[in-house]
């Protein structure tokens, strides 16, 4: 097959680890003879640096023809200013709002074999296999906000949590049918003891999985006491669907599962077009240009573009595998590494996960 993939390196270590995501594609192009042609484009910070906008046009339209799309990550503490025009993490925010991508699906799967790289207790971790639903396009990252200057020197600032009717549903149907076809589970996570938004959030969710779901086996958790379920009891779950910044949130706790956010990749998808996939993780500007980040989050997510926007799952399956058996056979970054545990640099991970496809 031919297709074209639209990279975004972003910042910190986000070209670093699509460097080595970007190897494992052409690993798998020369496999299973696909020709995929990759296109760098600007995204975030550098983006602001080299045009003053962090999603240029050029970009915009580069992924909107793309067949695939795979992302690094945004921002900085170079572009943290508040008082800045605009700020890297505002260019993720608009490609996801313009190409209509508000199903993030988040898998979060632990494994025998890296069971001693979570912080937690074994038999807390032991069959963790949850899939969150996170919605993306709206919520309080996106409804109305302001800053208003007050003549005393002080300010008031707010930012508002709006979901409507139609967000819901068609979020809580992604959700719904990826639980049938897994263990027909669906908890859906809210703050309808608080929030307005989250009452209709419940309202809406509860009578589509009624009405059109009704074989599941359907549960609603509050968010603050789905932090404490997530740690304590998170084999308990399977499908997961959750607001934008709930989502956001849980899921880089639930990363402490496996033991690292440079482990969860993620699938961006809308009604159509093309998908886009990236790790959960962000720009890590603490370990960035040292070699050392984990590229697997990033691996993963290309694995996620195979089988969601180009419908190659024999393809995707083997990049699993691959990092299946790199992590069984021991080697690890150094945010996976426990004690004095040797470790491998973000290229050297790359490379192993290379080879595993290649032999
Ligand atoms: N999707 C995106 O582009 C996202 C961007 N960000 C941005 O990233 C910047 C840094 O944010 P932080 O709060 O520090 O979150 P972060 O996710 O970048 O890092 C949190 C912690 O996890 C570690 N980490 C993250 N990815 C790793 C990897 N692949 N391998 C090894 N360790 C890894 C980091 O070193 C750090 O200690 C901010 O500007 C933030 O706005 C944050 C989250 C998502
Ligand atoms: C806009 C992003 C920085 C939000 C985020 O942290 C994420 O999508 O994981
Ligand atoms: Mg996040």
């Amino acid at each position: 097959m031919n297709a074209k993939i639209v990279l975004l390196p972003g910042d910190g270590i986000g070209p670093e680890v699509i460097a080595e995501a970007k190897k494992v594609l052409e690993a798998v192009g020369t496999k299973f003879d696909h020709e995929f042609q990759f296109e760098s484009h600007l995204i975030g910070g550098i983006a602001i640096d080299e045009t003053g906008n962090p999603l240029p046009e050029p970009t915009l339209s580069a992924c909107r023809s793309a067949d695939g799309i795979l992302l690094g990550a945004v921002g900085g503490p170079k572009w943290d200013d508040p008082n800045a025009k605009t700020r890297p993490e505002a260019g993720l925010l608009k490609i996801r709002k313009e190409l209509g991508l508000f199903a993030n699906l988040r898998p979060i799967t632990t494994h025998e074999f890296l069971i001693d790289s979570s912080p937690l207790r074994r038999e807390f971790v032991e069959g963790t296999d949850i899939l969150f639903v996170r919605e993306l396009t709206g919520g309080i990252y996106f409804g109305p906000s302001g800053l208003e200057k007050h003549d005393d020197g002080t300010e008031t600032a707010s930012s508002t949590m709006v979901y409507s009717t139609h967000e819901v549903e068609r979020v809580v149907r992604i959700a719904a049918e990826a639980a049938q076809k897994r263990s027909g589970r669906l908890t859906s996570v809210d703050k309808a003891n608080v929030l307005e938004a989250s009452r209709l959030w419940r309202k809406v969710a509860e009578r589509v999985v009624r009405e059109e779901f009704p074989d599941l086996e359907y549960d609603v958790v509050l968010v603050d006491a789905m932090a404490m379920h997530l740690i304590s009891r998170p084999s308990t779950f399977d499908v997961v669907v959750t607001g934008n910044m709930f989502g956001d949130i849980l899921t880089d706790e639930g990363s402490m599962l496996p033991g690292s956010m440079g482990l969860l990749p993620s699938a961006s998808l809308g009604s159509d077009g093309p998908g886009l996939y990236e790790p959960i993780h962000g720009s890590a500007p603490n370990i960035a240009n040292k070699g050392i980040a984990n590229p697997l989050a990033t691996i993963l997510a290309a694995a996620m573009m195979l089988r969601h926007s180009l419908n190659l799952e024999e393809e995707a399956n083997a990049i699993e595998a691959a990092v299946d058996s790199v992590l069984r056979s021991g080697a690890r970054t150094k945010d996976l590494a426990r004690g004095d545990e040797s470790t491998l640099s973000t290229i050297e991970m790359g490379d192993r996960v290379c080879s595993e496809l290649t032999t």
